[in-house]
Parts: C-alpha cells; sequence; structure tokens
C-alpha cells in the first residue's frame, strides 16, 4: 500500500527524524553517557562488548548520524568523550567483527565527516590490535576474539561474515595512514575462503580459522554469511580492486544459479548445499533484507527490486518484519525484531539507484511503524513479538549508526552529503561522501 508523500513533504519528514535523534541522544547523555547501551524502557545501561568495562559504544556508533543531521553540539560532546575516556588498553576479548564494523567503522566514519586526527590515533590504535587476530591465524582467516591488551586470540572455529566483513574498514585505515598492512590482511582473509569455493561456486558459512577447512556445508545470503558478499562488491567500488570484482563475479553468479527460488510470484534465496546445490531449507532471515539494495548497486536493478519486493509483503502483513520467516507461507520463525535496519538499507540504496518515489514511502512507511511499535521512555526500544507489540528493553548500537542515518539521507536531500559518490559501511558508517 504506497503512502502519499506527508502534507509537510519529505523534508519535514527528515525533520522529524532529526528531532527524534536529538532526544534519544539527550536521553542517553543523561542516563548512560558513556555506557554501551541505555535501556530505554528502564532508563538504565549496559555494555555490550565487556560486561562492566563501558567503551562508549553508542556514542561511537551516533557520531557521524549525529554530524550528517547538522547536530553539531551533539557531535561535539560525543567526540569530547572519546577523546577524554576512550582507551583499547583493556585486557579482555573482544569480537573481532563486532569491533571492526562498529568501533573501528565508527572511529574512522567520525574522522571522515570531521577532519580530526585524534580519532585517526585512535583508529589506528585499535586496528594495530584487531591486526593480531589475522596475524597469528597460520590461514591469515582471522580468529573470532583477541584480546585487545595482550594480543592473546581465541575460538578458531568461526563462519564467513566474521572473517570477510573488513576490507572497507581497514582499507580506508590504509588509505587515511598510508600502511597497506591493514588492507592486505583483509584481502588475505577474503583469498582463503574464495579459493575453496566448492566447483559449484559456493561458499559454506562456517569455517575453521587454523585449518581452513569447512565446518558446514549449507550457504546462505543471510547471517552468518552475508556481509562477506557485500563487503566484496564494496572493496571494489571503494577501491576498485579488480580481483574483488573477479571474486564478486563468480560468486554472485553462482548464488543466482543456485540459491534463486520463486515461491508465488516472489523472489527469494534459499539456503542450499553448497556441494550439491540441493535446496536445504526456505527460510530467510530479515538480516538478508539488505541484499536487494546490494543487488542494485552492482547493476542487477530488476532482481534488486524484485527482492525487496518480496520483502515488501511481509512488511506490509506484519508492519515490523519479523526476525526471521518462512518464505513460502510469509509466517514468522522468529516473532521479534530487534530494531533492524536491513528493510531501510535496501530501500535507501534502492532510492539511490533509481530515484523511485516508491523506495521513499517504503522508508518512510519502516519510520512510521518503528514510531508506532518501539517509541518509549528513554528513546526506542526492541520488540519481543511483532504481532503483539510486547517490547523488550533494549537499544542495539546499530540503530544510532543506520536507519536513523539512513532515513535522515532518504528524506532530507542533505547538504553535507554527497549523492553521486558515497560509501556506507555493512554498519552504515560513512568512509565517502562527507561534505564538510
Ligand atoms: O551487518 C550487520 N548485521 C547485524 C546488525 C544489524 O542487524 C548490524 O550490526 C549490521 O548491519
Ligand atoms: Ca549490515
Amino acid at each position: 500500500t504506497a503512502l502519499a508523500p506527508p502534507p509537510g513533504g519529505w523534508r519535514a519528514v527528515a525533520e522529524d527524524v532529526r528531532a527524534e535523534v536529538r532526544w534519544a541522544w539527550r536521553s542517553y547523555v543523561d542516563r548512560a553517557f558513556g555506557h554501551d547501551q541505555i535501556k530505554p524502557v528502564s532508563g538504565g545501561s549496559e555494555e555490550f562488548f565487556v560486561p562492566g568495562h563501558p567503551m562508549g559504544l553508542t556514542v561511537v556508533e551516533a557520531l557521524d548520524t549525529l554530524w550528517l543531521m547538522e547536530l553539531d553540539a551533539e557531535f561535539a560532546e560525543g567526540v569530547r568523550w572519546v577523546k577524554s575516556h576512550l582507551s583499547f588498553d583493556v585486557d579482555a576479548s573482544f569480537q573481532v567483527f563486532e569491533t571492526n564494523i562498529r568501533m573501528l567503522g565508527g572511529l574512522l566514519s567520525a574522522y571522515h565527516v570531521s577532519g580530526d586526527g585524534a580519532l585517526l590515533a585512535l583508529a589506528r590504535d585499535l586496528g594495530d590490535r584487531l591486526l593480531v587476530a589475522f596475524s597469528k591465524s597460520p590461514t591469515g582467516i582471522p580468529y573470532r576474539y583477541v584480546n585487545l591488551r595482550t594480543g592473546a586470540v581465541s575460538s578458531p572455529e568461526t563462519n564467513l561474515a566474521e572473517t570477510g566483513t573488513y576490507i572497507t574498514e581497514f582499507g580506508s585505515l590504509s588509505k587515511w595512514t598510508g600502511d597497506r598492512k591493514y588492507y592486505n590482511a583483509a584481502k588475505k582473509a577474503f583469498k582463503y575462503t574464495f579459493d575453496r569455493r566448492t566447483s559449484l561456486g559456493l561458499l559454506p558459512w562456517d569455517v575453521h580459522a587454523e585449518t581452513g577447512a569447512w565446518r558446514n556445508r549449507l550457504a546462505t545470503i543471510g547471517p552468518p554469511a552475508d556481509s562477506y558478499y557485500e563487503y566484496l562488491w564494496d572493496g571494489w567500488h571503494l577501491f576498485g580492486d579488480r580481483d574483488l570484482k573477479a571474486w564478486w563475479d563468480v560468486l554472485i553468479r553462482a548464488i543466482l544459479r543456485y540459491q534463486t527460488d520463486v515461491v508465488s510470484g516472489r523472489l527469494w534465496f534459499a539456503q542450499v548445499d553448497a556441494f550439491t546445490g540441493q535446496r536445504s531449507s526456505r527460510t530467510q532471515s530479515e538480516l538478508a533484507a539488505f541484499f536487494g539494495g546490494l543487488l542494485a548497486e552492482s547493476g542487477d536493478i530488476a532482481r534488486g527490486r524484485a527482492y525487496h519486493d518480496s520483502w515488501t509483503a511481509v512488511q506490509d502483513r506484519y508492519g515490523v518484519l519479523p526476525e526471521g520467516i518462512n518464505y513460502t507461507s510469509l509466517r514468522p520463525t522468529s516473532v521479534g525484531n530487534q530494531l533492524r535496519p536491513e528493510y531501510a538499507d535496501g530501500a535507501f540504496f534502492l532510492w539511490l539507484a533509481t530515484r523511485e518515489e516508491i523506495y521513499r514511502e517504503r522508508a518512510h512507511r519502516h519510520y512510521q511503524e518503528m514510531k508506532r511499535t518501539s517509541r518509549t521512555n528513554y528513546g526506542y526500544t526492541i520488540l519481543r513479538d511483532v504481532t503483539t507489540g510486547a517490547q523488550g528493553d533494549f537499544c542495539p548500537g546499530y540503530w544510532w549508526s543506520e536507519q536513523l542515518k539512513y532515513y535522515w539521507l532518504i528524506f532530507s536531500d542533505s547538504r553535507r552529503f554527497d549523492y553521486t559518490s558515497h560509501y556506507l559501511s555493512t554498519e552504515g558508517n560513512i568512509f565517502l561522501g562527507a561534505r564538510r
């Protein structure tokens, strides 16, 4: 059901988003400043990486969003906190994937929008501590965890997304520091798994960092593989690396050939056995909804459009997408929603590729439904059940970095964003296209 542009036009929607962000940021500063996450119903706070050891996750995730929205006082407040409180010299094991896309990406995007060298220095310090997970691995595939102070690594049992979602953060760090070691480590990890693709050109999603052996047989475009494919295209787009483009071409061709699944006229991507191509399930994670935007970015607008249409049928039915569905019935396989951004992510990139109003209308519906169901005392909270509206008491860091930014950029025609030449990471962090 298409929504007509609202009375005040799209800019009015953008102003509404900015007012919501200013209010939610104020609540966070007043009640949880420096903690990783606010608990938006109770007004409490909690940590994401290390229990009892705040890393200011929400501050770091929000910085480039605040800047793009011209909330300059709030941006300065966040940068001041980072410069006076944030240290990575912590004797605890951090998940390499999450620390990279959230903290390294957040610092790099804050540096990109401000030019503040102290933020690049912090990013480089973190990059050096994360690099140990790659350099200590016999295959170059990173361990899942690294102790940021001691360099101790752990959990070689890992997956595609956590071995292949580094090239744009590490590559930007290499570009801005002049040291190629970060880019090279991220690319080496990519090449190792690509070289072990099956005869069908598909990738199982679980891998062992020390032996390099596959630990399962199934291929998916959803988690825990999703951003591996995203970053192959992104690395080509951002750095012009022809190897990454060649690897993307091989893998996307196999995905389209073996995982495409049209049910009741709707396009989905099945999980299949990577060695035989046999379909294993007709379920789909909401996190896969970004893929329509990625297909459009890579030039396949028709399939990107069709895949986002499929997810729109789900949004039309539930208002807020459930975490997972069975796509033969569209019934939920998981009824919550962790304030997920992927549908808005896909709508934003399809709008950038087509400039068709329908994608603004879809993003607007996503925003309206989020306000209707997730707004609470001190910000926005997750849903335990999209069919009843039952809320949790949790606000994930990516909420500050993703859908708020996508809403702002799709509705505001922001003067601080280059709409023709840009790059946003899988966490929504901007590494190209900020206009100071
Ligand atoms: O790539 C990602 N996956 C999970 C989160 C959003 O659902 C977020 O951290 C990021 O978009
Ligand atoms: Ca993502």
